[in-house]
């Protein structure tokens, strides 16, 4: 038996080489276009994925079991609906993605360009709704108070940043959605990633984990399909577990048909939130 070859210090795997040669031609407005706008992103539909999802990070953020000064999204890519309510608990946010389009996209946003891929005011919006309180421009200015940094990442190196970016301890939280599954070649790269990260974390600090359940692959521009590692409640609660982590909770969404598009095969979504042991 001959495991897969794994990264080497001369370099990745032929299963990240590809994998990272697939991202290359990633379109972030387009991905912007396919998955956070009607119908996937419909705030008026009670059965809609986004009030769903800002609902559980919302809670997850605000129900007392969090503390420190530094949260850190992984695999940002070119949005930020992941850190609206985790920049009412932590004073420090840092976005990270393994593209430069990606982080110019944020960085655009974070200087209040008027050329963003994306309005975001509509989730600001709702999670201001969800929090009963600021109105959503103060919590723009809120949230570009609190991101102090838009860095490269890989969660494939076991060390995915710059170890002099993070305090010694490691960051308070991390929040990751829809990467690990997206930029794995199978399930063993997606555990070895999970683990990659948690180093990332102090102990006792929380990870919350989204992520595409079912989904086998994903358009990540117009004709650039980026192979998925389907998962399932159990392969997530088993990934989990293997890499140190204590589950919370995990709350699963399943898609309604019509908000498959053909942008994606995914059948449902998760929400964990766990703690690192
Ligand atoms: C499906 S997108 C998720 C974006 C965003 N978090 C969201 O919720 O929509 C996956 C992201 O992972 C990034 N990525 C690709 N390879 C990566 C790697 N090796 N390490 C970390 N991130 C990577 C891509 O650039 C892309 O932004
Ligand atoms: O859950 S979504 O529909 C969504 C959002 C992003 C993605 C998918 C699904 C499935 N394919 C993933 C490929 F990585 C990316 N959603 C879009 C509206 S806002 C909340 C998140």
């Amino acid at each position: 038996f001959s495991p897969a070859p794994r990264s080497t210090p001369a370099g990745p795997g032929p299963g990240l080489a590809a994998m990272a040669a697939c991202y290359q031609r990633f379109d972030p407005a387009a991905y912007l276009q396919y998955n956070y706008t009607p119908p996937r992103a419909d705030f008026d539909r009670k059965d809609s994925i986004v009030p769903w999802k800002l609902a559980c990070l919302h809670r997850a953020f605000t129900e007392g079991d969090m503390s420190g000064e530094l949260l850190v999204d992984i695999g940002s890519g070119p949005t930020l609906y992941q850190v609206l309510s985790g920049c009412e608990v932590f004073n420090e946010v840092v976005l990270t993605d393994f593209l430069e389009a990606n982080r110019k996209e944020l960085r655009r946003w974070l200087q209040g360009d008027e050329t963003c891929s994306l309005d975001w005011t509509p989730y600001l919006q709702h999670v201001c709704k969800l929090e009963g309180a600021s109105a959503w421009t103060e919590k723009a200015a809120k949230l570009r108070q609190a991101i102090t940094d838009i860095l490269p990442i890989d969660v494939h190196r076991p060390q995915p940043l710059d170890p002099s970016v993070l305090p010694p301890a490691g960051a308070d939280c991390l929040v990751s959605c829809f990467c690990l599954e997206s930029v794995s070649p199978d399930l063993a790269a997606f555990t070895r990633a999970l683990g990659h990260i948690g180093k990332l974390l102090r102990p006792g600090g929380h990870l919350l984990l989204i992520g595409a359940l079912g989904e086998s692959f994903y358009f990540g521009g117009p004709g650039v399909k980026i192979p998925v590692v389907p998962l399932g409640e159990a392969e997530v609660c088993t990934s989990l577990k293997e890499t140190g982590y204590t589950l919370i909770r995990l709350e699963v969404y399943t898609l309604p048909q019509d908000m498959r598009v053909g942008v994606d095969d995914v059948t449902g979504v998760f929400f964990a939130k766990a703690k690192k042991d």
